[in-house]
């Protein structure tokens, strides 16, 4: 029997003053993928940030409803401890310049304790890597800066970087937007690995039908902060419910 990793319930978000999401209401069980879709402005971003309190960040936002991952009230428990349980990957691969390909992945085990010795932190900076279908690539020039990478490289090396911290719940947005599409195939092989071999569950931003199609169990549909359709991919990708989830899934939205 699978856990309920992550429950959302009548989430509404306002940023001055203005409602971004209106009483969203998602369960999805643990070691699943939920992409979520949506036309530009539907509040995509904004639901990935409320799970991980990252809008705790944005001044006069109001935040209301309740955010479950696993036994965790995200919205009554420590932001730190939220972090933990969560990893992030966004649009634009961010490594940090200053710092190796080895240290990009091993700053987060080493700063949070996750590893007692050297040996241990090697062997979490090679599981990361292997996970985000990197290490191959970058074995035998681990000291080099991430520049030296391709931008779908650097992506993934920040999907390692997010993996080194163990998180439960892996939260992407748009993670394949700007990279080639042999890239994007092995972000998604990535994912898919992760959730059937590994005790993570994933919840990925895409405009993508295709992409949707492909990786996803669950997928949540937004329109104007509503979520206008939620339930099984397989499900909704032959009988959508509203015609414009109908008009997205095509590429018509
Ligand atoms: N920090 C902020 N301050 C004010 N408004 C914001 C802020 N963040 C988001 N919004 C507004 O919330 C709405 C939803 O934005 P969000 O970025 O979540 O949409 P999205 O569906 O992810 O869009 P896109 O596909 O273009 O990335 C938009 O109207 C946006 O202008």
């Amino acid at each position: 029997m699978r856990r309920v990793a992550l429950s959302i319930s009548d989430l509404t978000v306002k940023i001055g003053g203005k409602e971004i999401l209106k009483r969203i209401n998602i369960e999805i069980p643990e070691r699943r993928i939920l992409a979520v879709m949506g036309p530009s402005g539907s509040g995509k971003s904004t639901l990935l940030r409320a799970i991980n309190r990252l809008l705790d960040l944005v001044p006069g936002c109001e935040v209301s409803g309740r955010v479950r991952i696993y036994d965790t009230e995200v919205y009554s428990s420590d932001p730190y401890k939220v972090r933990r349980l969560t990893g992030m990957v966004f649009q634009v691969p961010n490594p940090f310049p200053n710092m190796s390909i080895y240290d990009n992945v091993a700053v987060g085990p080493k700063m949070n304790g996750l590893v007692k010795d050297k040996r241990e932190l090697d062997d979490l900076v090679r599981w990361a890597l292997e996970r985000a279908m990197l290490w191959d690539e970058v074995k035998d020039r681990l000291k080099d800066p991430p520049n030296k990478l391709s931008g779908g490289q650097q992506q993934r090396l920040c999907l390692a970087r997010a993996l080194a911290l163990r998180p439960k719940l892996l939260l992407l947005d748009e993670p394949t937007a700007n990279v080639d599409p042999i890239n994007a195939s092995k972000i998604e092989e990535a994912l898919r690995g992760l959730v059937e071999s590994h005790d993570i569950t994933v919840v990925f931003v895409t405009h993508t039908p295709y992409q949707a199609v492909r990786i996803s169990d669950y997928v949540a549909f937004l329109y104007m902060g509503e979520l206008i359709e939620f339930g099984l991919t397989q499900e909704i990708a032959l009988n959508p419910k509203h015609e414009l989830t109908m008009r997205f899934l095509k590429g018509e939205a």
